[in-house]
């Protein structure tokens, strides 16, 4: 008798919607898929419950959207790939990160707390929430003052998106709501425990956004000094037992085993952020590998057998992608998002009409115009930080640029402007690993931005190196499949895993060295704008947001978090 065919599913959650993948064992397949959009979306003017205008910066999310994918997009992806449920094994999640849910001790998300549904506070921070700047440049400040030991670990600064920074925010502006939090939980963390009833804190979040290094948060002292408040941030509000990667969270409860149809008691895997996840799904786990994941921002991600310090990298964490290695992560807040506010702001009516008239979006209009180009023909350079810097500088308080406008400037122009910034972008994180002896060899691109091949050649050509693509259209989410298969006990560990589950196709894109010399003289404009506006003249932006927040706290229409 041939023996049955088993299934795990990985569920990758992204910025706007939640992605199910069901996954063959026996050879890989992926049999099955759907996604769920979150109705909410990012909450980022006014609150569900109504109220006045947000402040700028801030980015929320809805936690009962995440339950949504899933009772949605689970069961689809299950009745897409035709099989019987009970033959599914276990399930893993990724998340975006740092995103994080203010919750009572059950779990129950603050703003579904009657009477809190109308505090900004209560609702989830998403990880683009860039309202926090001064809270991380105190916790920066303070930090190097008492020569903190884990300061070096995140390359010398900490952002504004990550735990300590977010908590610290609402602590300040709303300190009831402070108080009845009674836990500060990584989304990637929640959903976990939305599954098997248990929270368990994931390694890789709480080492890259939690600042837990060496077993080890920051001091009560240390907080104490930041706000006397604070002091028990870690031990009253955040503290919790840590599961590594791959390792069993607990069996599906039955209420989630209701939502999602699949059999009660199945092995969930420990959280897991989606960057890393993916890079697993590459096969990319061997030094020097560095894997980008591409799409509303860039996250880059690569094991390493040596401890740097690498600046303005996002951190470094042991077995923070692979048991076994020092795991690093650098990133770029926004990349898809600044060529779709392009797009979306940027653009007259007639290139929406030629795209609609060639039955393209107005991404392919722009990209195909664009690769008719020469390198450095459009005359333009721009600066990459429209939702501010996080790898190099880790400065959210920057914004976008364009320099070489002129009235011959066109909408293709500024388009392969903005994507060859993020190259640049990617080009100086990259630099800053190899001249602190991590090196790159190999750049492994994830994410919805492979599909555009100028930007990958682009890429290419900047960074001069090969660049090689996940196999799987899904990376996040077939890494979180692999999770699964771990947690569940088909494979001994991550590596085997991915050895029989993941791939990658090597070198698809070439640099050509022509090109890259032009672009060696662009990046140097690049970087001499970098260091001027983003190093030596940072208060020309900084001013810019704080007339425009002091404009706009003058307008009344804001509300006073
Ligand atoms: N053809 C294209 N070229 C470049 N960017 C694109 C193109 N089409 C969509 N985008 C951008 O890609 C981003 C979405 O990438 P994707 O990987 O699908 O999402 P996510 O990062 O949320 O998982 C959006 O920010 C969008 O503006
Ligand atoms: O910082 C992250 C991981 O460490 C975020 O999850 C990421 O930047 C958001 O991802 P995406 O662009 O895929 O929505």
């Amino acid at each position: 008798m041939s023996e049955r065919e088993r299934y795990v599913i990985g569920v990758d959650y992204g910025t706007l919607s939640g992605r199910a993948l069901v996954v063959r064992l026996s050879d890989g397949a992926e049999v099955g898929t759907a996604v769920t959009e979150y109705a909410h979306a990012v909450v980022s003017e006014r609150l569900p419950s109504g109220g006045p205008m947000l402040p700028p910066d801030w980015a929320l999310q809805v936690p009962s959207d995440y339950v949504d994918v899933l009772r949605t997009a689970v069961p689809a992806a299950v009745a897409q790939a035709g099989i019987d449920p009970s033959d599914v094994i276990g399930i893993a999640t990724d998340f975006t990160a740092c995103t994080m849910v203010p919750t009572l001790a059950d779990g129950t998300p603050l703003n579904e707390v009657p009477g809190l549904e109308y505090r900004p506070h209560a609702y989830v921070k998403l990880w683009k929430h860039h309202a926090a700047q001064g809270q991380a440049d105190r916790i920066n400040d303070l930090a190097r003052a008492r020569g903190e030991e884990w300061l070096p670990r995140y390359g010398g600064l900490i952002s504004s998106e990550w735990e300590f920074a977010k908590g610290l925010q609402l602590l300040e502006e709303d300190p009831d709501t402070y108080e009845r939090m009674e836990r500060w939980v990584e989304a990637s963390d929640w959903i976990v425990w939305q599954l098997c009833g248990t929270y368990v804190r994931n390694a890789c979040a709480a080492g890259y956004k939690g600042i837990l290094q060496d077993g080890h948060y920051p001091s009560e002292e240390f907080l104490a000094a930041l706000a006397p408040g604070f002091a028990r941030f870690v031990a009253d509000k955040l503290d919790q037992p840590i599961g590594q990667l791959g390792q069993r969270a607990g069996g599906l409860t039955a209420e989630a085993a209701a939502w999602t149809g699949l059999p009660e008691g199945i092995a969930v895997a420990v959280g897991n952020v989606d960057a890393h996840v993916a890079a697993p799904a590459a096969q990319a786990v061997d030094h020097g590998q560095m894997v980008a994941i591409m799409g509303t921002s860039t996250c880059h991600v690569m094991s390493a057998g040596v401890l740097r310090e690498v600046p303005g990298m996002c951190g470094v964490v042991d077995g923070g992608i692979v048991e076994g290695s020092w795991g690093y992560e650098a990133g770029q807040s926004g990349v898809g998002d600044i060529f779709g506010w392009f797009v979306e702001h940027g653009v007259p009516p007639y290139v929406h009409e030629a795209a609609a008239a060639a039955s393209i979006s107005v991404h392919q209009h722009l990209t195909a115009l664009a690769s008719q180009q020469a390198v450095g023909e459009h005359g333009l350079v721009a600066l990459d930080w429209h939702s501010g810097n996080r790898s190099v500088l880790v400065d959210h308080e920057l914004s976008g640029l364009v320099v070489g406008q002129t009235l011959a400037t066109r909408p293709e122009d500024v388009y392969r402007a903005l994507i060859e910034a993020t190259a640049f972008g990617a080009r100086t994180i990259i630099e800053a690993f190899t001249s602190s002896d991590v090196p790159v060899d190999e750049l492994v691109v994830a994410g919805g931005l492979s599909k555009n091949p100028l930007l990958m050649q682009i890429y290419a050509d900047v960074t001069r190196l090969p660049l090689s693509i996940v196999g799987s259209e899904q990376g996040p989410a077939l890494g979180s499949a692999l999770h699964a298969a771990v947690a569940a006990g088909a494979y001994a560990d991550i590596r085997a895993a991915a050895k029989a589950l993941g791939s990658v196709r090597r070198a698809v894109y070439l640099p050509d060295e022509a090109r890259a010399l032009v672009y060696d003289e662009l990046f140097a404009v690049f970087t001499a704008l970098h260091d001027h506006f983003g190093r030596r003249e940072r208060q020309i932006m900084h001013g810019l947001r704080a007339i425009r927040r002091s404009a706009l706290a003058s307008s009344g229409e804001v509300v006073d978090a």
